[in-house]
């Protein structure tokens, strides 16, 4: 596991990518709205973006094939996540 930190003018966003697992599980760390605007996971094929998340909260999702992903770009504030990669 590791954590992702993103910042304007750091690391703000992850441009479009496939994840080198099975599934992967991604864990909002803090509150949108309170720490942080923007930021959230896009997946490409259904245009479908998870942003209204609460500290705590799990998203998991297929990391290949289907699951074309982008970490939406964090307009202020500081976005924390953890992401485990899960291969059985
Ligand atoms: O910002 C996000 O929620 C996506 C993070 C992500 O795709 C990754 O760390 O592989
Ligand atoms: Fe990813």
């Amino acid at each position: 596991s590791f954590v992702v930190r993103y910042r304007p003018n750091e690391q703000d966003r992850l441009r479009p990518h496939h994840d080198s697992s099975t599934f992967t599980i991604n864990i909002a760390l803090n509150t949108p709205m309170k720490d942080f605007e923007g930021g959230g996971c896009r997946f490409l094929r259904y245009n479908c973006s998870v942003t209204a998340t609460r500290k705590g909260w799990m998203l998991m999702h297929p990391g290949r094939l289907t699951h074309f992903h982008e970490g939406l770009v964090t307009t202020k504030g500081t976005r924390y996540i953890m992401i485990s990669f899960v291969d059985p």
